[in-house]
């Protein structure tokens, strides 16, 4: 069980930026299920998603895959032939982390599918042929000029029966919307038991950090790089996740 989060339980002179670090990486299963509403419905149902694109002999690639929740949730759904998943974070704590999990999984369970775990920057990364990307909150990392390249790769990469499951926070263009549905994620986050002090901090760690798109930004991009569909499949309050189609 990991440790509970307190990273932004105490007053700060001056918020640092936010950064994937060991601080991070301990706390993380604890600071995602508190901070993003859905995510375990997310996680479990990019298993069920996968398992129906999945193709034999392609790799399923979790990008930016921290601890490796979602590789695991392929490991729980997916079962096609000679598929074989990698998981990949430029986080040197998050993935030798991952790695530890993922290691210890396949020693006991030999029937598992064979996973791969990287420390890499998925920005240079070259992708082997595959039939299913994941991006669960990352793309939201970033560099906004580096989205569509990154996005034009993985269609590249795809085959043309397979998909990108794609979650990110996202932003609304009506100001109204974009209030309540910001005020209503807070409110989760109270909900959860962070003080207005943790919520305010890690917002102001967050911000140089994390750029959010609104659904219209990434449906535009998504189709620049080829994607032919991009359909929302889950929305809890600011957090979407969307299957696109090559
Ligand atoms: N250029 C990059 N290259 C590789 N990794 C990167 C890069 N930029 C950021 N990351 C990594 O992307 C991850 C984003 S967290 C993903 C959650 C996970 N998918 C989950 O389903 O639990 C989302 C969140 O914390 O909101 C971090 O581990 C970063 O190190
Ligand atoms: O906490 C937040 O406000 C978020 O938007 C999501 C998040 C979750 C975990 C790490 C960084 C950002």
């Amino acid at each position: 069980m990991s440790e509970q989060d307190h990273l932004f339980a105490q007053p700060q002179a001056k918020v640092a930026d936010f950064i994937f670090n060991e601080n991070v990486a301990r706390v993380f299963p604890d600071m995602i299920k508190r901070s993003v509403p859905g995510y375990p419905t997310i996680v479990e149902n990019i298993g069920v998603i996968a398992a129906q694109f999945a193709q034999p002999n392609t790799v399923l690639y979790d990008l930016g895959c921290s601890l490796g929740a979602v590789s695991q949730s392929l490991r729980r759904h997916v079962q096609c032939d000679s598929t074989k998943i990698i998981a990949v974070d430029n986080s040197t704590a998050m993935i030798q982390r991952c790695d530890e999990y993922m290691s210890a999984q396949s020693s006991m369970y030999e029937e598992l599918q064979p996973i791969e775990v990287i420390e890499a920057d998925i920005l240079s990364l070259d992708l082997l042929p595959a039939s299913v990307v994941a991006l669960n909150f990352t793309l939201q990392f970033i560099d906004p000029e580096k989205r569509l390249s990154l996005l034009r790769k993985i269609h590249s990469a795809l085959h043309p029966k397979g998909a990108l499951l794609l979650s990110e926070k996202i932003r609304f263009e009506s100001q109204a919307d974009q209030t309540l549905l910001n005020d209503l994620h807070i409110a989760f986050k109270r909900a959860n038991g962070y003080s207005e002090m943790e919520i305010a901090q890690k917002r102001s760690a967050l911000e140089n950090v994390m750029m959010i798109d609104s659904i219209e930004v990434h449906r535009q991009r998504l189709q620049e790089a080829g994607f032919t569909s991009v359909t929302p499949w889950f929305q809890c309050f600011n957090f979407a996740s969307f299957v696109a189609l090559p």
